[in-house]
């Protein structure tokens, strides 16, 4: 479907649309798998109600301000404490436009600590909407296992996902340096040869 990347600014002058706010929160990981291989990083996702995946967030009123919408969803979903970690224009990422939906997609990117992560991930178990809307925050596994160059990252973008979600996860993953253009089309291209 038709959509086109639109500044921040701009967007917010489209009154008639619907708007909705996501974010990526990642951290470095310098854990081993099996005490050998590299996570390389954390980055969280959500499983959704309806099986997707896809990042915390939804929808927000123009009125109340995008990242002010944003916190009100991450307190709600995740239990975010929006005081520590909450999302500022500083972290935004791209905005994207859906015209035939009157739809309007903003993405945040913000880089918290390991140990951010783990409070993130604690909190987000006594949420007001876990085990409704949000059924757990999970982290993408971004290496690629060597045995079978399938497991991990290609593996886990066979998922289905919601929107751009999907779209979303490759562009951060690159933007941030997580992973190099070459590994990330590597992953892609394992991804559909499903031989899990
Ligand atoms: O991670 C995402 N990236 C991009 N779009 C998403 C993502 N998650 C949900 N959406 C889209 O954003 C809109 C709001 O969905 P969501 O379920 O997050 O909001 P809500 O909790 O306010 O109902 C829907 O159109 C959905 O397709």
């Amino acid at each position: 479907m038709a959509r086109r990347a639109v500044p921040r600014f701009e967007a917010v002058k489209l009154t008639r649309y619907k708007h909705a706010c996501h974010a990526m929160f990642h951290a470095p990981n310098e854990d081993k798998l099996f005490g050998r291989i590299p996570m390389r990083h954390t980055v969280l996702m959500q499983m959704r109600f309806d099986g997707r995946f896809g990042f915390p967030g939804g929808f927000v009123n123009l009125e109340e301000g995008l990242e002010a919408g944003l916190n009100r969803e991450l307190e709600e979903e995740i239990g975010l404490d929006v005081r520590i970690l909450g999302i500022t224009e500083g972290d935004w990422a791209v905005t994207e436009v859906h015209d035939e939906q009157n739809f309007v997609s903003h993405f945040y990117i913000k880089k918290v600590t390991p140990e951010q992560i783990r409070q993130i991930e604690t909190a987000a178990t006594t949420a007001k909407d876990h085990g409704l809307e949000s059924l757990g925050l999970v982290r993408v596994p971004v290496y690629t296992l060597p045995r079978d160059k399938v497991g991990g990252l290609p593996a886990f973008l066979s998922n289905t996902f919601i929107g751009t979600a999907r779209e979303e996860l490759l562009m951060g993953l690159e933007q941030e340096g997580i992973l190099s253009h070459a590994e990330i089309q590597k992953a892609l291209k394992a991804s559909t040869t499903r031989r899990h």
